[in-house]
């Protein structure tokens, strides 16, 4: 495989390291970028990305003012958008604008975000998703060709997680054939979106349809909000940026308020409902939920998102942590890599399983997304529910699990790994963000459980259930699961843990039912324990998949790969076996003596992947221009890089600060 050489020698701890793999780290990648022709397909885009004007700032984004930042950001965004359209389309193929190598070569040009991103990664799939044929033809070339930049305008002020709570109206005059948008109180203004405050000329906006005096609920429309000339807000528009955030720092989040402002009725979005010219309201959707479409899609494709940050935090702290040495572990001997405590490992090796658990468990997700769109298709949306339900707990699950994996890689690196320069903090505050858009954790967990209470009591009426949820229909009954310390026999025992909570969550709701509680209320005292359990099915779901997709796609691999492929995915399953002790304890048969055994085995597979370690995260293949990152570097200059950052610090232009003169030396003088 070619690998980018780097610039300088590379670290002798480092090289050394890489001499110690035992396996081949090309065919590692190629599993994970899904085949040997993809790899050298995402290599070439990547060549394509970086030799364009990558990596073009002068000034580290960071030491830029807010205005500063947004401008360069709209500059490369501007760099990438052509590159995107001119040439890395023509080789994923334009139905493959959300391809993750798009996405990886993004980071690239930015340590922080795009203000274009949504424009990408939600205005077009929402005209896709919900465009009729002459919708899709009118707006989607011109969106795919940049013509018009867009965002995806939902939540309020007032409301983001509950949809049906929007104030935001659309209102049909049928004399005029137009909407007539109104934002009616201080908590309709939109709130949020990514590239509206100042990037985006059109958006997508949700708002309450009322046509003939009837409220129809939250419908779609697209709406022109600039001058495509001069960029003016249109009249009727009040557009901005909601202010600094913890993280997204080089994109606009806006504000949006509309007075009374038209729309002809052609940009309301009718593939599931539509409004006819006379006004009548018309729904042709099987399914009330299809107009949340692109929240489905964007929750399936998070999932790979977070193994791709886990992959580039590991990266960075595995290759850190070879090159660092700190305490004298025995007298007069060298200082050990801190690569080599046991304690660095258990916090670094789950990150590298998981995101390999993340990464086929999205290929797996996916497929049934896919599927479930085929189905669709020929009108069939029973499958439906199914994915809503896995496409929330996964992503729920995985964000939140990214996130306490990205901050123990920071922690992992030290005071080194809180400079910016190391690239941590900003790959947690962006996967921070993730935990709460497109759904928070909480209640995505709490929409998979009203699920899992359906299929719990139809398996106790002895219905067959689906593929995700089975399990059910043979645990259902199972009081303890018989302890079986075999690699199936954790999975199954994740899978009685998930069908024991998600029962007792039933026996909750009826015991508070029968004592005069209504329905709801019953539900919602429950609600700690349901999001117990839908967390644990999606536990169950993880395990499984990730340990079948492993066995799979690695039946035709050399024995070395094989061999380390299923040392990470048991890792994987010793990892939450041990992390949920409490939970096997109440639920299996499990005794001490076994749980002292699997600790056991956990730190020695930790001993027995050490010498892999970096040659695992070499897999990960990430180049250093989307690293960015002074600690994760191909050459380990670690050193070197962290006083380079430090000199590009704009306070160190000059060797004295003028505030010494305005206001220290008068302090110091007392004459302040
Ligand atoms: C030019 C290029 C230059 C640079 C570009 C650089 C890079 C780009 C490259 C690529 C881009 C790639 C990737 C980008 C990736 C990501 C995008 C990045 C950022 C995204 C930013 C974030 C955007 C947002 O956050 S948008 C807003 C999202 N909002 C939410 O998610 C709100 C969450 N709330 C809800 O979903 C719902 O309100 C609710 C589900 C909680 C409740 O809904 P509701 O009240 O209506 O329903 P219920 O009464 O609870 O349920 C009734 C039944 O309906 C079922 N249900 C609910 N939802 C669904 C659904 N979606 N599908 C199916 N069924 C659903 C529910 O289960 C109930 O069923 P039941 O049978 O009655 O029980
Ligand atoms: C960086 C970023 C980018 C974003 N980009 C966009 C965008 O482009 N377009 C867009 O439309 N939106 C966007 N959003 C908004 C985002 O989708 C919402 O913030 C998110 O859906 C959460 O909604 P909320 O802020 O109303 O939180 P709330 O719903 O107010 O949640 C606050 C707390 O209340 C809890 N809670 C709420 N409801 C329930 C319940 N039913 N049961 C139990 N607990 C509950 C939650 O768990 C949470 O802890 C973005 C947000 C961020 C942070």
């Amino acid at each position: 495989m070619k690998i980018n050489k780097p610039k300088h020698d590379v670290n002798p701890d480092l090289a050394k390291e890489r001499l110690k793999c035992n396996f081949n780290i090309e065919e590692v990648t190629n599993i994970i970028d899904g085949g040997k022709d993809k790899t050298v397909q995402r290599k070439k885009i990547e060549d394509i990305a970086l030799n364009n004007g990558a990596s073009l700032d002068e000034v580290p984004e960071e030491c830029l003012s807010i205005k500063e930042r947004y401008e360069n950001a709209v500059r490369k965004s501007c760099v990438y958008g052509n590159l995107v359209r001119n040439e890395m389309l023509e080789i994923t193929g334009i139905e493959n604008f959300e391809s993750p190598v798009l996405r990886r070569t993004a980071d690239a040009f930015f340590k922080d975000i795009s203000p274009f991103m949504l424009h990408l990664g939600m205005f077009v799939p929402t005209l896709i998703g919900q465009c009729t044929p002459e919708q899709t033809a009118e707006w989607l070339p011109k969106a795919l060709d940049m013509q018009i930049i867009g965002a995806y305008a939902q939540t309020e002020l007032g409301h983001g997680t509950f949809i049906r709570g929007l104030e935001t109206t659309a209102t049909y005059n049928p004399e005029k054939e137009e909407f007539v948008l109104h934002s009616p109180t201080i908590t309709s203004y939109k709130w949020w979106a990514g590239g509206l405050g100042k990037t985006a000329n059109h958006c997508v906006v949700m708002a309450q349809l009322y046509t003939q005096g009837k409220c129809h609920g939250t419908h779609l429309f697209i709406v022109k909000i600039r001058d495509l000339d001069t960029h003016m807000p249109l009249p009727g528009i009040t557009v901005g940026e909601i202010g600094p955030r913890m993280g997204f720092s080089s994109a606009d989040n806006g504000f949006l308020r509309f007075d009374h402002f038209r729309i002809p009725r052609e940009n309301m979005l009718m593939k599931h409902a539509k409004v006819e010219k006379d006004g009548v309201y018309v729904k042709s959707a099987k399914h009330g939920k299809l107009t949340y479409g692109t929240m489905v899609f964007i929750r399936v494709t998070l999932v790979s998102e977070m193994s791709f940050n886990i992959s580039k935090a590991a990266t960075i702290a595995i290759r850190y942590s070879a090159v660092r040495r700190q305490t004298e572990l025995r007298p007069n001997e060298p200082e050990p890599q801190i690569l080599d405590y046991p304690t660095q490992q258990h916090k670094l090796f789950i990150c590298i399983a998981t995101a390999h658990a993340f990464q086929l468990t999205s290929c797996w997700l996916w497929n049934t997304f896919q599927a479930v769109l085929a189905d669709m298709k020929k009108g069939n949306v029973d499958t439906l529910p199914e994915l809503h339900a896995l496409s929330s707990c996964l992503k729920a699950v995985s964000t939140s699990d990214a996130l306490s994996h990205i901050e123990q890689c920071r922690f992992a690196c030290g005071g080194h790994g809180y400079m910016l320069s190391s690239n941590l903090p900003f790959i947690y505050s962006f996967v921070a963000a993730t935990r709460t858009y497109e759904g928070d954790y909480t209640v995505l967990l709490l929409q998979t459980a009203r699920f899992l209470v359906k299929a719990s009591e139809q398996a106790e009426a002895g219905k067959k259930l689906t593929q995700t949820v089975s399990y059910l229909n043979r645990t259902a009954n199972a009081d303890r699961l018989n302890w079986d310390n075999t690699h199936e026999g954790i999975i199954k025992s994740f899978q009685v843990i998930a069908a024991g909570k998600i029962g007792q969550c039933v026996k909750s709701i009826r015991d508070r039912t029968a004592s005069g509680m209504d329905y709801e209320d019953a539900w919602l005292m429950t609600t700690v324990q349901l999001v117990g359990a839908a967390e644990a099915h999606c536990r169950a779901v993880l395990l499984n998949t990730y340990w079948s997709e492993m066995r799979k796609i690695t039946e035709a691999s050399s024995a070395d790969v094989k061999k380390v492929m299923h040392q990470l995915a048991v890792l994987y399953l010793m990892y939450w076996a041990l992390e949920k002790t409490g939970d096997l304890l109440k639920y299996s048969s499990v005794s001490k003596k076994d749980l002292d055994e699997l600790q056991r085995r956990y730190e020695e597979l930790l001993a027995e992947l050490r010498p892999n370690a970096v040659g695992l995260v070499d897999a990960f293949d990430l180049r250093d221009e989307i690293l960015h990152s002074s600690l994760g570097s191909y050459d380990g200059r670690v050193y070197e890089r962290l006083i380079e950052e430090a000199h590009k610090s704009p306070l160190n232009d000059e060797p004295v600060n003028q505030s010494f003169h305005k206001y220290t030396k008068p302090l110091m003088l007392g004459k302040l």
